[in-house]
């Protein structure tokens, strides 16, 4: 990655060094306060440490906390990024993101509030994560457990009325015809697309779950979606036709990016349930996180968690839909995957020099759907981009497949509008990029041949 003036026609990251931006508020109020949260989450765990470890789990809860607050007294005090002293799969490249860094400018200039926004935020999850691990007998603790577990209990209610809904479209699914069909994707589509409003993360932890039922909304909330390519993505996943069966609508691989645990991965398995149920697709592949992260984003763990709470839950159509999910993994239709670049600060188009393998992996989807906020910021790259730059621009020759943003706009940065579309929302609605109001179902083709 060169300097940001080194690259011509680049615009420069977003950062906290402009004051008042909401990248500045993020790492000002939003980051310390989601900090202070991990903070007493761990010492009111503290009784569960002792119980399971004796006085080594007290020592460590001690510990990490005394970490943490010093972390957090840097982030308030604009000090230099620190090199990571654990030993993980993915501190080398950490500490080799924070070398390119500081050759870029010096060692001072590297800190919470003058670099770039997506990097330091970035950090502050690994940091946490660095913490736990210097504290082995709580090093495996999610400290973003609670809030995950809380969210999916209370989004129940529109889990239920989902699963009802998936059921009704299965039980039709041989009538119906190649419009209907693309209506129901539509609007499962939407569904998880919306699904993306429920993250942790902007709220900063607070209660963000879904109380109803979201098919009964998407009408009103359809004029909310700034760019809408959906029709592109259906283009995409009709396209994929078997050899020898040139008539046949069916069936490759959809690799999905995800984003938050909660009421967003279920609307994410429902997608995937239909695409896989309406032969539209043959097998999907999740992507998750290897440790939490952005407080609500999803591991192994929760993956599992969620398929297994689904299958035991009272309801008939939702413990249905869980045992089909835990066949469709058994069976190896969907699987999991984790690779340590989801969890880096790096901009997608840094993927296929700095993480090959995974590049290579999702050259062999036929589509990839990235899930939320997040990952749209690493496909742009979290630039100051102007609004009516392509998505194709922005995405600096990242395309491994067709793929495809499904994004609730909760940070400044969107690209791909109509010319004086950015304008009207800012005058009709000044926070329009990070109210979560809008979203977009934005496609991207792939430009490298690599
Ligand atoms: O879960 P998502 O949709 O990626 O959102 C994560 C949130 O965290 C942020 O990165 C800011 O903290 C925003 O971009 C977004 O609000
Ligand atoms: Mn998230």
């Amino acid at each position: 990655m060169a300097a940001d003036q080194n690259l011509l026609g680049v615009p420069p990251s977003l950062s906290a060094k402009v004051v008042g931006s909401f990248a500045y508020l993020t790492v000002r109020d939003r980051l310390p306060t989601i900090l202070t949260k991990v903070i007493d989450t761990i010492h009111r765990n503290k009784n569960k440490f002792f119980e399971e470890y004796g006085e080594e789990g007290i020592q460590a809860e001690k510990q990490t906390i005394s970490l943490l607050s010093k972390m957090r007294n840097e982030l308030q005090t604009d000090k230099p990024v620190l090199a990571l002293t654990d030993c993980l799969q993915d501190t080398e490249s950490w500490n080799q993101y924070l070398q390119r860094h500081q050759i870029e400018g010096d060692e001072e200039s590297v800190s919470w509030f003058k670099s770039p926004w997506l990097y330091v935020e970035c950090y502050m999850y690994r940091r946490i994560q660095e913490a736990l691990w210097l504290n082995p007998p709580i090093s495996d603790y999610d400290v973003f457990n609670e809030g995950k577990t809380q969210s999916f209990f209370e989004s129940q209610q529109a889990v239920m009325a989902l699963c009802t809904y998936l059921e009704g479209v299965k039980k039709n699914m041989e009538e119906i015809s190649k419009n209907q069909l693309f209506e129901q994707f539509n609007k499962l589509l939407q569904v998880s697309l919306w699904g993306n409003k429920c993250d942790l993360s902007i709220s900063a932890g607070q209660d963000n779950s879904q109380k109803t039922s979201p098919i009964d909304s998407l009408d009103s909330l359809q004029p909310l979606i700034l760019v809408d390519d959906s029709n592109m993505v259906w283009s995409t996943l009709t396209s994929m036709q078997r050899p020898g069966q040139p008539e046949k609508i069916t069936a490759g691989r959809v690799d999905i990016v995800l984003d938050n645990a909660g009421f967003e991965l279920v609307t994410d398995l429902i997608l995937a349930d239909f695409l896989v149920s309406s032969g539209l697709v043959r097998e999907v592949h999740f992507h998750g996180k290897s440790f939490p992260w952005f407080v609500s984003d999803v591991t192994a763990h929760d993956f599992q968690w969620t398929i297994r709470q689904t299958m035991a839950a009272n309801h008939r159509w939702m413990s249905k839909s869980g045992v089909q999910w835990q066949m469709y993994v058994k069976e190896g239709v969907w699987s999991y995957h984790d690779h340590p670049f989801w969890t880096l600060p790096h901009e997608f188009c840094d993927m296929a020099t700095d993480a090959p393998d995974l590049y290579a992996t999702l050259k062999a989807a036929d589509l990839v759907l990235f899930k939320g906020d997040l990952n749209y910021r690493k496909l742009t790259g979290d630039r100051d981009w102007d609004h009516t730059v392509s998505f194709d621009t922005a995405l600096r020759g990242f395309g491994p497949a067709p793929l495809c943003s499904l994004r609730t706009l909760k940070a400044n940065v969107q690209v791909g509008l109509q010319p004086g579309q950015g304008e009207k929302l800012t005058s009709q609605n000044p926070d329009w990029m990070t109210s979560g109001k809008y979203a977009v179902i934005q496609f991207g083709s792939p430009k490298d041949q690599i």
